[in-house]
């Protein structure tokens, strides 16, 4: 190769060619370092004729400057990364730049040098000093993250290096991963799991690309019959890709895990130590990482020998990215097998109405597990009328619920509420003169805060203390909390259950794997007598001796009129009913709402999911949305107000006239005002036979807006705010 192509990382550039220099030796897929003026660039290797650019001239041409020591991307995955960006109409190097991960890591393995305390009790400590002891007991990482952790300067910990309180450690990036054993505790799976996990094991075998739904109910042991794919994959030498919604899920997949299979599998999050994301990407492109758990972010990293993909949890919508590439890690999950010619499984209790559609039109193959694992049945599910069945006076939970509860906290058994709402109250007023507490970069109320005595913006981060007095008419003690939260609720069950011990679970509590750990074991080791929390407790765990579900406001999710907010209700409400009664004894689960004829509650109450898919299968039809018609959004923000609107009027203005396709909008986005940005949105509403991004690209294309304005493209949205 004498003159190369380079994909480089800076979407303003794109595409550059170079000339490579004598007795350097590289392919396509090398990922090597350009000079670009007085700097230098990284760039990957790729195939001249797949991106267009305008030719330099031979005499112009600069050398390379060297290739990295990491393998090339493999074709498959430069097809992967084209097709994204095509699809989803973003920047191939920001596709690109997924696949690298860790610019770190591609510098090559060798050593790096991390920092622990070493046990010495000094005689007089600074305060800083004091709270860094205090933060890093049993932590090791680099003086930047340490400095972190502990919220003191780098200085600080520096000094303590210096006074013998910390010492360095030296790390071998390359050191290999203990290896998986996949006979470890093989579990002897029931008839039906038997039969599906043999489709699987057929498919790791067969090398081919072959897309699974894995449609089980709750409790019905999907992990188990997936595993033994997994274990088909690490007999062969295969490398695993699991894919989890969340990374609070992960701390208890890596207990299964490891039971299963003797080792934790290698995580990949966007929270993972500098050293621990090097090891792991080298692992990865080296082939000798052989399961990987993690959330989207996993999804686009250079396997080197990939054998199987899972996704677990498949319905839910953080697969989805909503910033940067708006991408939706379930689907690209099954582009890539096919692009890498291997099975995917998507597993779910609740699998969404696209993947059911596939199913049924035979892309898909549908596997089903009808019943629970082990004899458990399905609970019982009844709903609580709250206009007949009011909760006291400043109370949210009915009687009916309220007796459930002391029965089961008299039975030693434990419950689950379940309210999809952090902190203490939504909305904060002066009873005064009506002053509600807005945040100044959103068009949001700001939610009070009990524990931390804050009211915070769930959009941008916005905090500010709660205030003595109303900061408009100034009057003392007047501010009122309205609304339930899950800490409002936590407190209501304090008084009425005074003897019990609560656990709330929301993204404030399960901020670390440390954190989520310890929920799992207090709530497995019967320390827990009610927990109470979001969304994030509704799937994955498995507590035996948990008999009741109370869902607190069932018509929460339905508020707000959002196209999914039917489809996402039932997953999250089946999903936490699924949580009563895993164990030998039943479950109940008593749902909270003012609208029991709701197509979806009367579903849930029926435990009739074909009726609530048929009808929901239905209005997506007439509505001609996914998967019957195709969505495309169009955010235009900046934050000039005017500048932001006159930009997506020109957007509206030059809307091509298609038969296939309909344009709405612009209109003030529901989030009108996002982290200072004032907002607009386009919806595109489009046959399945329309060029959708084609069209979207040739018309925006063209258009050209002030520095200050920014044009986000959503295909197929998810979030309508
Ligand atoms: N064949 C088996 N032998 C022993 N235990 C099993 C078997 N199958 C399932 N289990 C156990 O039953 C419980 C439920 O299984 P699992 O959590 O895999 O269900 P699931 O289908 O993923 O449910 P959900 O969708 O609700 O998370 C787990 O504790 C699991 O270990
Ligand atoms: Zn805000």
């Amino acid at each position: 190769m004498q003159r190369v192509r380079l994909l480089v990382f800076n979407a303003a550039l794109g595409v550059l060619d170079y000339r490579v220099p004598e007795g350097m030796t590289i392919e396509f897929g090398s990922i090597v370092v350009a000079p670009l003026g007085p700097r230098q660039v990284l760039g990957i290797v790729w195939e001249a004729e797949r991106l267009s650019t305008q030719e330099v001239p031979e005499s112009k041409l600069r050398p390379l400057l060297g290739a990295m020591p990491a393998p090339p991307i493999s074709e498959r995955l430069r097809r992967l990364i084209e097709w994204t960006a095509d699809y989803y109409c973003a920047p191939l190097s920001s596709v690109a730049r997924m696949a690298l991960g860790s610019i770190s890591a591609l510098r090559g393995g060798g050593t790096t040098t991390e920092y622990r305390l070493t046990g010495a009790e000094p005689a007089r400590l600074t305060p800083q000093r004091a709270a860094a002891l205090d933060a890093l007991q049993g932590e090791q990482g680099s003086i930047r993250e340490l400095a972190e952790l502990a919220s003191v300067s780098d200085g600080v910990l520096r000094g303590m290096v210096g006074a013998g309180l910390l010492e360095a450690v030296t790390v071998d990036l390359d050191r290999p991963y203990p290896p998986a054993r996949p006979e470890f505790a093989q579990p002897t799976l029931s008839e039906l799991q038997q039969d599906a996990a043999d489709i699987f094991i057929d498919a790791v075998r067969a090398e081919k690309f072959a897309p699974f739904l894995l449609d089980g109910v709750t409790g019905s042991g999907k992990t188990e019959c997936y595993f033994e794919a997994v274990a088909e994959a690490l007999r062969r030498g295969r490398q695993v890709l699991v894919l989890l919604p969340e990374i609070a899920l992960t701390e208890n997949f890596l207990r299964r895990f490891e039971h299963r299979f003797g080792v934790p599998p290698i995580l990949w999050h966007s929270s993972l130590k500098s050293s621990e994301r090097r090891r792991a990407w080298r692992a990865i492109a080296g082939g000798t990482a052989q399961v990987v758990v993690g959330a989207r972010s996993a999804l686009f990293l250079p396997y080197a020998n990939l054998g199987l993909i899972v996704v677990d949890e498949a319905h839910e919508i953080s697969f989805k990215q909503d910033d940067g590439v708006r991408y939706n890690a379930r689907d690209v999950a099954v582009m890539r097998a096919k692009f890498e010619g291997l099975p995917v499984v998507l597993a779910s209790a609740t699998p969404a109405l696209e993947t059911m559609q596939l199913a049924e039109a035979g892309v898909y193959r549908k596997i089903d597990l009808p019943s629970r694992f082990g004899g458990a049945q399905l609970p019982d599910i009844r709903v609580l009328d709250l206009r007949e069945e009011a909760p006291e006076r400043g109370r949210w939970l009915a009687p009916k619920l309220v007796d459930a509860l002391k029965d089961r906290l008299a039975k030693g058994e434990q419950s689950l509420l379940f309210l999809n709402r952090r902190g203490y109250a939504p909305l904060t007023l002066c009873r005064n003169c009506g002053y509600r507490f807005q945040c100044p970069n959103c068009t949001a109320w700001l939610v009070e805060h009990r524990f931390s005595k804050r009211l915070a913006c769930h959009h941008c981060g916005h905090e500010t203390p709660v205030p003595e007095a109303c900061p408009e008419c100034g009057t003392g003690d007047c501010l009122v909390a309205c609304g339930p939260g899950v800490e409002r609720i936590a407190d209501e069950v304090a008084e009425i259950l005074p003897e019990a011990r609560t656990a709330l679970v929301t993204s404030d509590t399960m901020n670390s794997p440390h954190a989520v750990g310890e929920f799992v074991a207090m709530a497995e080791n019967k320390a827990v007598d009610v927990i109470i929390g979001t969304q994030l407790v509704t799937k994955g765990y498995h507590f035996p001796e948990l008999t009741l579900v109370g869902v607190v406001d069932a018509d929460l999710g339905l508020e707000g009129g959002d196209l999914r907010a039917g489809e996402r209700t039932y997953q999250q409400i089946a999903q936490v009913a699924g949580r009563a009664g895993r164990g030998e004894k039943p479950g109940e689960v008593l749902i909270q709402t003012r609208h029991p004829e709701a197509a979806v509650i009367a579903a849930l109450a029926n435990g009739d999911r074909d009726a609530f898919y048929a009808a929901e299968t239905e209005a997506r039809r007439d509505a001609g949305a996914p998967p019957f018609g195709r969505w495309a959004a169009i955010i235009v923000s900046s934050e000039d107000q005017s500048e932001a609107l006159s930009a997506a009027r020109a957007i509206g203005g030059t809307a091509p006239n298609l038969p296939d396709m309909l344009v709405l909008g612009p209109a003030p986005a529901p989030l009108s005002l996002l982290r200072g940005r004032h907002r607009f949105r386009l919806l595109i509403n489009a046959r399945r036979s329309a060029e959708l991004q084609k069209t979207i690209r040739e018309w925006l294309g063209p258009l050209e807006f002030p520095r200050g304005v920014r044009v986000n493209i959503d295909i197929d949205p998810y979030s309508f705010v």
